[in-house]
C-alpha cells in the first residue's frame, strides 16, 4: 500500500493493484459534507484522474452511516449562509453565491469527470448531498441497513449538486424519483435495489466493502485505457444522442485502438493466457 494523498475528512489507502480505496472519515459528526470535507473530495478525484496508479475507486465511510448530509451546523452560520463579500446588492450577492454552488458542484461532478471507475459502498444512512455523491458514482453497493433520503426540500431547498440531474438517469422511474425528491422521505435498501439505485445489497458492512473490492480488483486488472474509454464514452453516450455517441466514440477509439493493450489482449485471449497491463 501506498498512500501519498494526505487529507482531514478522507482516509485514502491506494492498493498495488491501482485500487484507491477512499473513506469519508467524520464519524462523530456522522459524516456531515462540511466545506473541507467537499473541497477534499474535489481535489482527491481529480488528481485520480491523472494518477496512473489508480484504476479503480471504491468509496465508502467511517463509522454509524455513509453520510448525514450537508454539514448543517457549518451551513447555518458558514459560507452557505454568507457566501458573499458582504455587498447588500442582490444581483451582487448573488452572482458570489451562484459560483459558491458551482464550486461545490464541481467537486462532485469531479467523481464523474475522473474517467477511472468509482463504486459507492453505502451504509447505515445517505442522505442530502450524500444522494449528490453515490449519483456521481458508476456504480452503488449497499447495505441491508442502508437507507436513503433525497432530503434538500426538509432544510428548504432544492438539489442543487447533482441529484436532480442524475438520479433521473440512474433510476429511469420519473414518477419515482419526483416523489422521492418532493416528499424527502426514507427510500430502504429493499426499495433502492427494486427501483435500481443499488445494484446489490450485503448483510453486513464488512462484506460490502469486500464485494466492492472485488468488483475493483476484477476492473484493476483489465486493459486501463480499455476501462477509462469505457466510463468516459458512457458518460458521454448517456448525455448525447446515439449519433452524436456514435461518432465521438469512433474519434475516441480511433486514437484508442493504438494501445499496446489491445495487441495483448488479443493474443492473451488466444492463447488462453492472463494478460497483465501496464499503468495508463
Ligand atoms: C450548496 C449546497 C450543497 C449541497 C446541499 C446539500 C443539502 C443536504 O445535504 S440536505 C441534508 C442535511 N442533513 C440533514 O438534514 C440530516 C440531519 N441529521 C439527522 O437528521 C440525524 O442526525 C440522523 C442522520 C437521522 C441521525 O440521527 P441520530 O442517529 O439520532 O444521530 P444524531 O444524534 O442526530 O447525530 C449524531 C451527531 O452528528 C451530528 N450531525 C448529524 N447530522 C449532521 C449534519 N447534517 N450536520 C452536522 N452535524 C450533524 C449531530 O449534531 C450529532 O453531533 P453531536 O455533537 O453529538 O450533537
Amino acid at each position: 500500500m501506498t498512500n501519498r494523498y494526505q487529507y482531514e475528512c478522507l482516509i485514502v489507502n491506494i492498493s498495488s493493484e491501482g485500487i484507491a480505496h477512499v473513506e469519508i472519515n467524520r464519524p462523530k459528526a456522522l459524516n456531515a459534507v462540511n466545506t473541507q470535507a467537499w473541497s477534499e473530495i474535489g481535489h482527491c478525484f481529480t488528481r485520480f484522474q491523472s494518477d496512473g496508479n489508480v484504476r479503480c475507486v471504491v468509496l465508502s465511510a467511517a463509522g454509524r452511516i455513509f453520510t448525514a448530509g450537508l454539514d448543517l451546523k457549518e451551513a447555518a452560520t458558514g459560507p452557505l449562509a454568507q457566501p458573499n463579500t458582504g455587498d447588500t446588492d442582490r444581483a451582487r450577492s448573488g452572482y458570489y453565491h451562484r459560483l459558491y454552488i458551482m464550486k461545490i458542484q464541481d467537486a462532485i461532478s469531479a467523481i464523474e469527470a475522473c474517467d477511472k471507475p468509482v463504486i459507492a459502498a453505502i451504509h447505515g444512512g445517505c442522505l442530502g448531498i450524500g444522494i449528490d455523491m453515490i449519483s456521481a458514482c458508476d456504480m452503488r453497493v449497499a447495505t441491508e441497513d442502508a437507507y436513503f433520503v433525497v432530503k434538500e426540500v426538509d432544510i428548504g431547498m432544492a438539489a442543487d449538486v447533482g441529484t436532480l440531474q442524475r438520479l433521473p438517469k440512474i433510476v429511469g422511474n420519473d414518477s419515482w424519483v419526483r416523489e422521492a425528491c418532493y416528499t424527502a422521505r426514507t427510500v430502504s435498501s429493499k426499495e433502492a435495489l427494486a427501483v435500481g439505485l443499488v445494484g446489490s445489497l450485503y448483510a453486513s458492512k464488512e462484506d460490502m466493502v469486500a464485494a466492492a473490492l472485488e468488483t475493483a480488483s476484477v476492473i484493476a486488472s483489465k486493459s486501463p485505457v480499455a476501462v477509462v474509454s469505457t466510463k468516459h464514452l458512457l458518460n458521454y453516450s448517456r448525455d448525447h444522442t446515439v449519433r452524436e455517441g456514435l461518432e465521438y466514440t469512433a474519434i475516441w477509439n480511433a486514437l484508442a485502438h493504438n494501445s499496446r493493450d489491445m495487441p495483448v489482449a488479443i493474443m492473451a485471449s488466444l492463447q488462453k493466457t492472463k494478460p497483465l497491463f501496464p499503468k495508463l
